[in-house]
């Protein structure tokens, strides 16, 4: 499926250099360092995913990628300039589904796409309906969310994120909870993502932390395992078009 959210080209959107780069990067809570002098790149078009044990860090790089926290120590640019700046550019996915359980599928994505606006206060809204199609939902689907199954929710949550036309795709654990053929079926619509042309040309780049490495193998490009606030090794897909 190809397809764009956006009817307008966004101002030279295309940079060169990463999509994503931190240098020396640390995040300490009060004597507790859960990341560590972190330096790394995500290459503009390229898929990663992030591996390791509960409490590795893997979150808290999403995080501070997508400015939610700032690092406590080092710098993280996105696209050359700080996350906060290019936030019109990014979607966090959380592991919550963020979803308002009495409100349907559009209403919680109308709901979202109004309290997501651009540094001069323009709503920067893609198109809900074509999000929701594009994850294979029925726009006018009347039900509340809070009806829907975990795989149809967690599909919701990805439309909300989609229909601003992110760049960079951050998502924290988008398999959680789901069974094995929804599992297959959120790995298929990221692998369409990821080809869906980008307004003012450019890639997207999309981050994903899993404990289910083996769901994700076909789609990252480059796997980075963390272990106590530190990669601790970088594999690269065989035939990596990163
Ligand atoms: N706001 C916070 N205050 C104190 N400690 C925190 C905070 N956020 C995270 N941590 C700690 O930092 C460490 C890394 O947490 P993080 O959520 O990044 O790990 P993770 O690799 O994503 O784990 P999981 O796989 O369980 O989601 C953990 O020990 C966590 O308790």
């Amino acid at each position: 499926m190809q397809t764009t959210l956006h009817p307008t080209p966004a101002a030279s959107s295309t940079t060169t250099g990463p999509a994503v780069a931190l240098k020396d990067c640390s995040k300490i809570y009060g004597s507790f360092a859960a990341l560590r002098n972190v330096s790394t790149a995500f290459n503009q078009g390229s898929v990663t995913m992030l591996l390791g044990e509960n409490g590795a860090g893997k979150s808290t790089l999403l995080r501070v990628i997508a400015g939610l926290i700032n690092p406590t120590r080092g710098s993280v640019q996105v696209f050359g300039s700080t996350p906060q700046q290019q936030r019109q550019r990014m979607a966090f996915m959380s592991h919550a589904p963020m979803l308002y359980d009495e409100l349907s599928a559009i209403e919680n994505l109308q709901y979202f796409a109004g309290l997501h606006r651009g540094p001069g206060g323009c709503a920067c809204v893609g198109n809900p309906e074509m999000a929701l199609r594009a994850v294979g939902l029925d726009p006018f689907l009347k039900r509340p969310v809070g009806q829907y199954s975990q795989g149809m929710r967690q599909r919701t949550s990805l439309a909300r994120v989609l229909q601003i036309d992110p760049q960079i795709l951050l998502l924290d654990e988008p398999f959680s909870n789901l069974d094995v053929a929804s599992a297959r079926q959120m790995v298929e619509l990221l692998a369409d993502f990821r080809t869906w042309p980008v307004a003012g040309g450019g890639h997207r780049t999309i981050i994903l932390t899993t404990h289910q490495a083996a769901l994700a193998t076909e789609l990252a490009d480059i796997t980075l395992t963390m272990a106590a606030g530190q990669i601790i090794s970088v594999e690269s897909a065989v035939g990596a078009h990163a």
